[in-house]
């Protein structure tokens, strides 16, 4: 591994209840380098929480603590809202789920392609414009040009992830942060974003958190794996050796893996007696 772009240790997250607070991670440490490292487990395991603790993204309702959480030199604790604002725009970036979602149905998408350029740096509208072309070209969408003047609804569901990666990466953050990015999409076009994500993880020498409950999907494109159980890490491994887990719950999770009839649906909560 190389040197850690991300460093956490001992993070604690937990949300008040009428019943005292509820601890939602509990003890998570983890670093990510130059690499792809995947965050897997059941539903409600902690997996998103984590990612979003990661970018700040947390409800004011969220407790969180940790004895560190770096990113290069920005102790992450000590930020206040310009200073995540600043980060999120440059040092790190999220990709979601469904395009629909994340894309203004309002705005051409060379707009919102541009706008962390807008927003973070002093660039000229010109070569905002040819950046934004330049990365539509690289997540290989045919005639940018025509995508740029475009508005999402044109796009298809793959079409429309690729131009979120455009935009994500258009400040050329370190940290991407994943979460479940291609679960709305079929299963070759998952395979497409997936293939682009680790190529450009390679070539702009990023981090990247995938967040996935898909456990066949990580051992291809991932690493490492961090295999999540009621918010806290059970099992570490190479992402080449998850057939091979040692733990009965990364075990079960793989056995469990989604399959062609199940795409879509979320891994199953496994029950007290599932031996970890
Ligand atoms: N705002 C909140 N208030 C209280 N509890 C919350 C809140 N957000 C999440 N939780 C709880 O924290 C736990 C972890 O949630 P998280 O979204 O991180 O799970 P996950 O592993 O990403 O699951 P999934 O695969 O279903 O997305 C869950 O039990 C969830 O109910």
């Amino acid at each position: 591994m190389t040197e850690p772009l991300l460093s956490i240790d001992n993070l604690h997250i937990s949300f008040p209840s009428d019943a005292g607070p509820v601890s939602v991670v509990k003890s998570v440490s983890l670093t990510v380098g130059q690499e792809i490292v995947a965050i897997v487990g059941e539903s409600g395991s902690g997996k998103s929480l984590t990612g979003r603790a990661v970018m700040g993204l947390l409800t004011r309702r969220a407790d969180v603590t940790a004895t560190r959480m770096t990113f290069q030199d920005t102790d992450l604790q000590t930020l206040n809202e310009a200073g995540w604002s600043r980060l999120r725009g440059s040092g790190m970036g999220l990709i979601l789920q469904d395009p629909k979602f994340s894309l203004n149905p309002a705005h051409r998408v060379g707009r919102q392609v541009e706008e962390a350029l807008l927003l973070h740096t002093r660039l000229p509208a010109r070569e905002r414009k040819e950046r934004a072309l330049d990365m539509l070209d690289k997540v290989g969408l045919p005639d940018p040009l025509r995508v740029y003047s475009s508005y999402p609804a044109a796009l298809s569901g793959g079409m429309g992830q690729r131009v979120m990666i455009a935009a994500m990466l258009i400040n050329r953050p370190k940290l991407i942060i994943a979460d479940e990015p291609t679960s709305a999409l079929d299963r070759g076009l998952q395979d497409q974003v997936l293939t682009l994500l680790r190529s450009l993880t390679e070539e702009f020498g990023m981090g990247l958190i995938l967040i996935s409950h898909d456990l066949q999907q990580v051992s291809r494109y991932a690493d490492r794996v961090i295999v999540m159980r009621r918010g806290e890490i059970v099992e570490r491994l190479p992402a080449s050796e998850l057939a091979q887990a040692k733990s009965a719950y990364t075990r079960g999770l793989w056995a469990a893996r989604p399959s062609a009839a199940t795409h879509g649906t979320r891994l199953p909560v496994f029950e007290e007696e599932t031996p970890a």
